[in-house]
């Protein structure tokens, strides 16, 4: 929607209210006077300053200085452009009689006013628009007395409006001509103005009797019709110069003068009503009395409708009008509420529709297959990816974590059995008895095992009571089952079986014997007590890394799962957008789907009917053909009949005289014999 522009123009005073200062206005010495800037108008009480209710705003306001190429520029320029590029325009002068409409619109030499700009403008513009091809037409034409009068014509026909789906309002028979160029233009406009009714009344020696409209059709369609789709635009620009409202008193109007201001004032009162009904809000609104003149009905797109709107009200500045200027004022201000709302107008054939819409399904397909939905499957794609991965590191930090477990449970449980060795180391004796424990235990590594410092032998207990095969003393027997030595040596594992084969110290009872004579021993007690002591510290040390590892696992694994509970969301709301959106597009190809199947349903109705139509034309120019033919044969016949008839007619003629000669000679010799 866009509200209309309205503008106000103050001509200069006249020589008259210049001579006579008591009729001046501004800058006069009359009581009251308007006050104007750019955009503001209001009324002064010289001696009691702004007078109450007389203060109006509007979107220009021009003074008497103002030029017409000032007004154009400010109103009329960018509606023009707008028309080549498919909108409806009108720009229309109201205002009192005498106030200036006709200069306006027409201006003079010196300063043409705004049809001439806007003639001009629309062909060069035209010429600007390198990728379109145009045609213009022109009409112009007057309603006077509220009959429509063509002004191109001179055959005095009455027009009259009619209104049609494809034409909307139009005035049937006008006669519209083809223009190439501006000067084109001024020749039929010059034609016009000759046919126009103007009069002359006490306010103006040159005062336009009727409303005209000078209109151009400017037709457009795009040099590269494959890119465009076939449209073609049709914009209408109205021109109008209303004949102004009068004051019977004033005017001194009577016999025709009076009778032509009684219909322009009733056909401005009618504008008025239109222009007050659309100013009111939206619902109050109700019926917009547009057919009750002729004016309003052809201007009905211009007020309220598809079209872009001017409207340059014009006022007297002369004190003695100011009451028909504060009426203006008040017209300007309501029309200043009214919004039209303007859009391209594009015709198109059913191919061209079929066409535009084929292109538009096959854009949305691209849409559909490409773009977003394609974006988001790839999204999920990554996501369930990354799922992937991150419950595959989450499986594999659980078995780490339960693998450091089952560790420090190991380790744990190592501890205590060392703890209670050792407790038990303190309380032993170092008796004879004890020989076994001076063995050092160098000698019971096995051959294979890794070369671990303060490492564990193995030993199995069912070689553990076979003197000749166990390594092992009896009373050290079981101190790392096969579990342990394999945590406890890094996943080293060494040969146990090997290790159960490894044939040990022979147990001789000689040596048995010597030993248990021999003192002092060859180890005490206290350093196994330190090395079982330095055992256990080690033991801790592993005990509380594994603790500080598995805490940070846990850790590591309770993020893990966030994470994967994060992007399991991610992808359920990834899934939910997709299928919206699938959809949503699929009812989008279904919708164009069947206006599809619909347009070419049309265009094969639109064949068959354009093919009957051409069977129909051939049949009838065959018809035709015969027809003529006979007419042809007709036609000599006649002649051939009328040359006997002439034939005749002549011999007739000859018979005629001959017998008329012979009757006179008869009637010569009778006479003469009768004669006495
Ligand atoms: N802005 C202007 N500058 C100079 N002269 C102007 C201006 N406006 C109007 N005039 C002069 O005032 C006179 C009346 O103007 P015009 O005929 O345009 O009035 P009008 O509103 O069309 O009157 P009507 O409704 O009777 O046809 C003309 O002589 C015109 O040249």
């Amino acid at each position: 929607m866009e509200k209309i522009s309205v503008a106000v123009r103050f001509r200069p005073p006249t020589q008259a209210a210049a001579a006579d200062p008591s009729l001046a206005g501004p800058g006069g010495a009359g009581d009251r006077e308007w006050r104007i800037d750019d955009t503001r108008v209001s009324l002064l009480h010289r001696a009691a300053g702004p007078v109450p209710g007389a203060f109006f705003a509007f979107d220009h306001v021009f003074d008497g200085a103002a030029t017409n190429e000032r007004v154009y520029g400010a109103l009329v320029r960018d509606l023009i452009g707008a028309v080549v590029d498919g909108f409806n325009g009108t720009a229309f002068a109201y205002g009192q009689t005498s106030s200036g409409k006709t200069f306006t619109m027409n201006g003079c030499d010196a300063d043409p006013g705004i049809i001439p700009r806007a003639v001009r403008d629309i062909f060069d513009t035209a010429r600007q628009a390198d990728d379109r091809e145009f045609l213009i037409r022109v009409s112009y034409m007057e309603i006077y007395n509220e009959e429509i009068n063509d002004l191109l014509t001179l055959d005095g026909q009455k027009l009259r409006i009619h209104e049609s789906l494809e034409r909307g309002v139009y005035v049937a028979g006008l006669r519209e001509e083809i223009v190439n160029s501006a000067e084109q233009v001024f020749e039929l406009l010059q034609l016009g103005e000759a046919n126009r009714h103007f009069g002359e009344t006490n306010m103006n020696v040159r005062s336009s009797r009727s409303h005209t409209i000078f209109r151009m059709v400017v037709e457009s369609s795009a040099k590269n019709q494959i890119d465009s789709g076939d449209a073609i635009r049709v914009s209408v620009l109205n021109l109008v110069d209303l004949a102004g409202s009068e004051r019977i008193i004033k005017t001194g109007a009577e016999g025709v003068r009076l009778n032509e201001g009684k219909y322009i004032n009733k056909s401005l009162m009618i504008l008025g009503n239109v222009i007050n009904k659309l100013s009111e809000n939206g619902k109050q609104k109700g019926h917009i009395p547009y057919r009750d003149s002729k004016l309003t009905r052809i201007l009905q797109p211009a007020l309220g409708g598809n079209a872009k709107t001017s409207i340059i009200c014009t006022a007297a500045p002369e004190e003695i009008h100011i009451e028909e200027t504060r009426g203006t004022l008040q017209f300007a201000s309501r029309a200043k509420c009214v919004s039209n709302c303007a859009q391209v107008n594009e015709i198109l054939s059913d191919a061209a529709l079929l066409k535009r819409q084929k292109l538009e399904i096959e854009e949305l397909r691209k849409k559909l297959q490409g773009s977003h939905s394609e974006g988001l499957e790839q999204v999920v794609l990554k996501l369930r990816n990354e799922m992937h991965k991150s419950e595959l590191e989450r499986d594999r930090l659980a078995m780490e974590l339960e693998e450091e477990r089952k560790l420090r449970m190991t380790l744990e449980h190592h501890l205590t059995e060392q703890q209670k060795k050792l407790e038990g180391q303190h309380s032993a004796s170092t008796s004879a008895d004890q020989f076994t424990d001076l063995i050092e235990l160098d000698a019971l590594k096995t051959p294979d095992s890794k070369d671990i410092p303060d490492g564990f032998v193995a030993c199995r207990s069912r070689y553990s009571n076979d003197v000749e095969f166990s390594p092992i003393p009896d009373n050290l027997d079981n101190i790392a089952g096969e579990d342990l030595w394999t945590c406890l040596n890094k996943g080293c594992i060494t040969d146990l079986d090997m290790l159960g084969m490894t044939p040990g110290k022979k147990h001789d009872a000689s040596l048995l014997q010597d030993a248990k004579s021999a003192a002092p021993l060859e180890e005490p007690i206290d350093p196994r007590c330190q090395r079982l002591e330095k055992d256990c510290i080690s033991v801790r040390q592993q005990l509380e890394e594994s603790n500080v590892r598995c805490a940070a696992l846990e850790k590591e694994h309770d993020l893990l799962r966030n994470d994967n509970s994060s992007l399991q969301q991610d992808l359920s709301e990834s899934k939910r957008e997709a299928d919206r959106l699938m959809a949503e597009k699929q009812a989008q190809l279904d919708d164009l789907r069947v206006r599809c199947v619909a347009l070419e349903t049309d265009l094969s109705r639109s064949r068959q009917e354009a093919h009957r139509l051409a069977t129909e034309k051939q049949e009838l120019t065959e018809e035709l053909g015969v027809e003529r033919q006979k007419m042809e044969e007709l036609k000599k016949d006649i002649r051939v009949i009328s040359q006997a008839f002439s034939q005749r007619d002549g011999k007739l003629m000859s018979l005629y005289t001959k017998s008329k000669a012979i009757l006179e000679n008869y009637k010569a010799s009778h006479h003469v014999a009768t004669l006495p």
